[in-house]
């Protein structure tokens, strides 16, 4: 048992967390490059966040160049136990309307040349990702969407592209008959990322348009995209109010917070220390007691 400590990933549209009790804006350094920005750390009631605009300020970085491995890591070193990211999505199906919300709980991952893994060269580890989303975190987000007014979607597969340009009507199709439900740029790798860093991780989509394959005349655009995040993003700021009221006191533990114990394959006598170095924060509670 212990605190819960909520780490927000904002998307499009949420660049602020909103009010938060003692907020403090804070620089963090991370051993894998730069992250999106500063994070904002705060209170609501006794429950601690702290938010990161996962474009930055301004949203000057496109998803391809969003360093996802940066901002898990800042998160980590925070000290986050969970993550709840939030993101404007594309519907690929007639009931996930837009202005709806979607608990995503699957994904099917379209990235390319995205680094993806905090692991390998020296110290590698294969964690498990069957189900990438926290069933825990994602149902209570879902409950605190659901009490600040939204229609929510409780499942749901998101297919991750690269982007940056929005799909081909081809794929958009395609990608419905691969059973996929909404789409959206930037879910993965961040949740292979969370996973690896043994934090649990729920996705909140807000549905802004219903991308292309639905109406050959009224294609996905991002005025529209952002017209529908705008008016959605004090709902998304009082979901987390909600989700604060809404927490059990005390956090059980959860087997994602120990994953790596079952996932890196190399030995300790064998581990790079130049790797290790930079696995500080990440497999802290594994690397730190480590003779080298
Ligand atoms: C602004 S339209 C496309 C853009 O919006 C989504 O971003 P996020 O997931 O960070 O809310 C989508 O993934 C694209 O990055
Ligand atoms: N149709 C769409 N495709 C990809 N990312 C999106 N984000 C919001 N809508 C989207």
């Amino acid at each position: 048992m212990g605190q819960w400590h909520i780490g927000v990933i904002g998307g499009s549209g949420l660049y602020e967390p909103g009010a938060l009790e003692d907020a403090q804006e804070i620089a963090v350094n991370s051993a894998f490059g730069e992250p999106s920005g500063p994070v904002t750390t705060g209170r609501i009631g006794n429950v601690r966040f702290t938010f990161i605009a996962r474009h930055g300020k301004g949203h000057r970085l496109s998803p391809s160049h969003v360093n996802f491995r940066a901002n898990i890591d800042v998160l980590k070193r925070c000290g986050v136990t969970d993550i709840l990211a939030i993101s404007a999505i594309g519907s690929l199906q007639e009931t996930m309307a837009p202005g709806t919300f979607v608990a995503v709980d699957q994904l099917i991952d379209r990235t390319v040349g995205r680094d993806r893994s905090f692991f390998g060269n020296g110290i590698v580890a294969h964690v498990p990702l069957a189900d990438p989303v926290c069933p825990r975190l994602s149902g209570l987000a879902a409950s605190a969407a659901e009490q600040a007014g939204a229609t929510v979607h409780r499942c749901g597969t998101y297919v991750a592209i690269e982007g940056p340009q929005f799909s081909t009507r081809a794929e958009s199709h395609l990608y419905r008959q691969w059973g996929a439900d909404v789409i959206g740029m930037t879910a993965m790798p961040e949740a292979r990322l969370a996973r690896e860093a043994e934090l649990p991780y729920a996705l909140l989509g807000m549905v802004t348009d219903y991308d292309c394959w639905r109406d050959e005349k009224a294609d996905v655009d991002v005025t529209d995209i952002l017209a529908v995040m705008r008016a959605n993003a004090d709902l998304a700021r009082s979901c987390l109010t909600r989700l604060a009221q809404s927490l059990p006191d005390e956090r059980e533990a959860s087997p994602i917070d120990t994953i790596l114990d079952i996932a890196i394959i190399t030995p300790p006598d064998h581990w790079d220390k130049q790797a290790l170095a930079r696995l500080d924060a990440v497999a802290g509670r594994i690397v730190t007691n480590v003779p080298v």
